[in-house]
C-alpha cells in the first residue's frame, strides 16, 4: 500500500488483563477507531459472531491466508492460531484511520519488524493472581486451556518492556480513559507501506 495516511496501534497483553474489554469501551467513546478482526482457528466461545468477533477458520483454510501473504502477522498461541487479514488493515490505513491490532507478543513483534512506526501498548493486569482470577472469572476456557494462557503470561510480561508504554488495567474506566490519551495525542509516524 502506498501514501497511507492513517495510524497503526498494536495492543498486546497477557491473556485475562483486560485488552478486549479496554478497547470495547475504547470504541463505544471512539467509534472512529478501526479496530482488525483477527482470522483464528479457535472455535468460537458463545456469543461470538463469524466476521465480528473473529473470523473462525479451518486450520487448512487458515495455512492457506498464511501461504497466500494475507496475513500482516500470525502466530500460535494456546493451541491455536491467530492472524491479521491485511487487506482491511492497508485499506482503512489509507483512508485516514487509526487501527488497532489486538494481538499477542510474537505477532506484536512481527508487526514492529514489519512497522516500525506502529505504535505498540502493552495492557498489564494488576498481579499474577488477579489475571487468573479474570480468566477464570470470564469462565471461557478449561482448566487445561487456561493453565496454558498462564505460563503464556509469564514470558508476555516479561517483555513488556519491549512496548512503547504499558497500561495497568486496574480499574476498567480509569484505563480506557489512559488509553484513550495514548491513543489520540500521540503523533504516531504513519505506516509507508502494509
Ligand atoms: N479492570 C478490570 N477489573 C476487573 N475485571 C476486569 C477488568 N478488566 C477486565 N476484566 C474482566 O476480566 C476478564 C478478561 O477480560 P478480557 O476478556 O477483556 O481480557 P483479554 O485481555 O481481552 O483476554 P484475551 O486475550 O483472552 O482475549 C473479563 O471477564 C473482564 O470482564
Ligand atoms: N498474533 C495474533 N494474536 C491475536 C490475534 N487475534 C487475537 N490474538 C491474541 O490471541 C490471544 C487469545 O485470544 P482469545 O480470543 O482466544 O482469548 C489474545 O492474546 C489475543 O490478543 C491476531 O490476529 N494475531
Amino acid at each position: 500500500m502506498q501514501h497511507a495516511i492513517g495510524k497503526l496501534i498494536v495492543l498486546t497483553g497477557p491473556s485475562g488483563a483486560g485488552k478486549g474489554t479496554l478497547l470495547k469501551a475504547l470504541l463505544a467513546e471512539h467509534p472512529e477507531l478501526y479496530v482488525s478482526i483477527s482470522a483464528t482457528t479457535r472455535s468460537p466461545r458463545p456469543g461470538e459472531v463469524h466476521g465480528q468477533h473473529y473470523f473462525f477458520l479451518e486450520r487448512a483454510e487458515f495455512d492457506q491466508m498464511v501461504a497466500d501473504g494475507n496475513l500482516l502477522e500470525w502466530a500460535e498461541f494456546a493451541g491455536n492460531c491467530y492472524g491479521t487479514p491485511r487487506q482491511p488493515v492497508a485499506e482503512q490505513i489509507a483512508a485516514g484511520k487509526t487501527v488497532i491490532l489486538e494481538i499477542e507478543l510474537e505477532g506484536a513483534r512481527q508487526v514492529r519488524a514489519s512497522f516500525p512506526e506502529a505504535y505498540r501498548i502493552f495492557i498489564l493486569p494488576p498481579s499474577f493472581d488477579e489475571l487468573e482470577n479474570r480468566l477464570r472469572g470470564r469462565g471461557t476456557e478449561s482448566d487445561e486451556v487456561i493453565s496454558r494462557r498462564m505460563t503464556r503470561a509469564k514470558d508476555e510480561i516479561a517483555a513488556a518492556n519491549e512496548f512503547d508504554i504499558q497500561i495497568v488495567n486496574d480499574q476498567v474506566e480509569r484505563a480506557v480513559q489512559e488509553l484513550a490519551t495514548i491513543v489520540f495525542p500521540v503523533d504516531t509516524p504513519v505506516p509507508t507501506s502494509v
